[in-house]
């Protein structure tokens, strides 16, 4: 009963703004754009510069932990300037909820463009893409932050442009666990904050992207078989994914993978 009440509750506070509401005088709801796990996103008109923005909202049920979480993800976008990563412009309190301000990066996201448009990757054109994420993620190792949420929705293209988004679970390498952290958010704490987090999902990254050219035979009997028989892809970009997957030693940093890849690109 309890629990249930905890429900309700939460999903009344948590319940997110109306379409044409303003945040702070300025950002004019648009449209909501989802719910995650410590924060509210709608897509908002900037009326003073005419510009769409995105407007992260701190989760009301996540209390001093989602604020946090917000604070320590605008601090971090802040210190990322790079053209494939959003800018954050400002963030403010208004009537005791904190909102962080950023651009809006058009496009689609990769699990769109594979699940929904039937978007195909070949093992070359799925290579090339990693190149380019490989140094978006370079960029943001060089500044000592880890993304620590590197999926195939945390990635928009706009024709040739891609984007990075999604800074909410970043950290800085090697940073001391000051957050405190409830039974629900147990996911944080088990996160290692650590360069080969990002290759690792790197690493489930690409095997998305292949996967997308892969049919299963339905004349045969279903068989569980894994990537490695699955996929027909190059013994090179086999040995790659077992690194960046971490089956076999680990590429120390990013600039390790990327020589590995460049010899497989040629
Ligand atoms: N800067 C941005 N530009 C364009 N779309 C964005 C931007 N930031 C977020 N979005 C989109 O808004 C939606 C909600 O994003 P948000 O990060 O709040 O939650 P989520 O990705 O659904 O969940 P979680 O944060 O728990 O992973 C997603 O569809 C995402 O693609």
């Amino acid at each position: 009963m309890l629990a249930y009440l905890k429900q309700v509750y939460e999903a009344w506070i948590n319940y997110p703004r109306r379409e044409g509401e303003v945040i702070r005088g300025q950002y004019q709801i648009e449209r909501f754009l989802g719910m995650g796990s410590y924060g509210l996103t709608y897509l908002c008109l900037d009326k003073h510069s005419g510009q769409e923005v995105v407007a992260k909202q701190a989760k009301p049920s996540k209390g001093q932990l989602g604020r946090d979480l917000l604070r320590r993800e605008a601090t971090i976008m802040n210190q990322l300037e790079h053209p494939s990563i959003p800018k954050c412009y400002t963030s403010f309190e208004e009537s005791k909820r904190l909102y962080m301000i950023t651009e809006y990066i058009q496009g689609r996201t990769v699990e769109d463009l594979i699940f929904e448009r039937g978007a195909r990757f070949e093992e070359k054109d799925a290579l090339q893409f990693i190149r380019q994420l490989l140094n978006i993620v370079q960029f943001i190792h060089e500044h000592d932050v880890v993304h620590l949420d590197i999926r195939i929705p945390n990635v928009i293209v706009h024709g040739n442009h891609m984007s990075l988004i999604d800074f909410g679970l970043a950290a800085r390498l090697g940073e001391p666990a000051r957050i405190t952290i409830d039974a629900d958010d147990e996911l944080i704490r088990r996160r290692t904050v650590h360069v080969t987090s990002d290759l690792y999902a790197i690493g489930h990254f690409l095997l998305y992207m292949l996967y997308s050219t892969y049919e299963s035979s339905h004349d045969q009997e279903e068989v569980i078989r894994g990537w490695e028989e699955e996929l027909s892809i190059s013994t090179q970009t086999k040995q790659m994914i077992r690194k960046l997957l971490q089956i076999d030693p680990p590429y120390a940093n990013v600039q390790a993978c990327l020589e590995e890849l460049d010899t497989v690109l040629v």
